[in-house]
């Protein structure tokens, strides 16, 4: 379903005149399959959050390409209602203007509703996010960290995506919250089957949720390894990081 195939990706490295480029994505090749949950782990500049914005089309690769059934995901067709997005700051990531109920409504207008089938479908997804009716007018200074990621999921699920990439989605949830949050993502990819690709640094949340996890250092796939399979990593690096689990 999804196709990555031979990434490269640089950025400019010093100031305006500079000519120095740093090398974020090295040869980067991975398919995701419809209903797999692939998780990205890796330390802090990484290029974790470089690879998510190419996967969303957001930037382009400076080699290689990515196709989301077919498509290039360059391209606003491929990846209009078929993949969406949840970051972890969700404070900034949704219009402090906008109540819950405008900020899970946006998406619904692609799939051009009445406006009864609207209201009600915007209560099955709060519903099924674990929030009552009730949050339909708050704004987002009104919800805390987990409420808030809430309706962020309600929102990234609204228009039936087929992939929704999560960055850091949990990560500045505390302890519990965090944990309601990823049972929260399980019981959504079991009423929609979709895919996930979550980024994340947090090995042991990736391990909860995902099927496979592909380790990234500097910028290239270090491993990558069904979830079962997990203790049987190769490479030194991969072992110091499930060290982290076991501990
Ligand atoms: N727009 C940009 N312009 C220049 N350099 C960038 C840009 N975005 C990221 N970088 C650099 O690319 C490298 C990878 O960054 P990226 O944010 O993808 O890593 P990450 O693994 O997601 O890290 P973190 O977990 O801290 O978010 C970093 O060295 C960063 O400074």
């Amino acid at each position: 379903m999804l196709s990555v195939k031979g990434v490269e990706k640089f950025y400019k490295k010093g100031g305006f005149f500079s000519r120095e480029r740093q090398h974020v994505l090295k040869n980067i090749s991975f398919e995701c399959s419809q209903g797999e949950c692939l998780g990205v782990i890796g330390e802090s500049g990484s290029g974790k959050s470089t690879l998510g914005r190419l996967i969303l089309g957001i930037e382009q690769p400076d080699q290689g390409e990515i196709r989301f059934e077919g498509a290039n995901v360059t391209g606003r067709r491929a990846r209009s209602g078929s993949i969406s997005a949840v970051f972890q700051d969700y404070t900034s990531s949704m219009n402090p203007f906008f109540t819950v109920e405008e900020v899970i409504k946006e998406p619904l207008r692609l799939l051009k509703m009445s406006k009864q089938d609207m209201h009600d479908k915007i209560d099955v997804l709060l519903n099924q996010v674990g929030l009552s009716p009730s949050y339909r007018p708050k704004y987002p200074h009104e919800l805390s960290g987990g409420e808030a990621q809430r309706v962020s999921l309600a929102r990234a699920v609204a228009a039936e995506p087929k992939l929704i990439l999560l960055d850091e989605a949990v990560s500045s949830l505390d302890g519990s919250v965090q944990l309601q949050v990823l049972d929260l993502l399980k019981s959504l990819r079991r009423i929609y089957g979709m895919s996930y690709i979550f980024i994340t640094h947090d090995i042991q949340a990736a391990a909860y949720l995902c099927d496979t996890v592909m380790i990234i250092r500097d910028g290239q796939i270090e491993e990558k390894v069904r979830i079962e399979q997990l203790k049987d990593v190769q490479s030194a690096y991969a072992k110091k990081l499930l060290q982290m689990i076991i501990a």
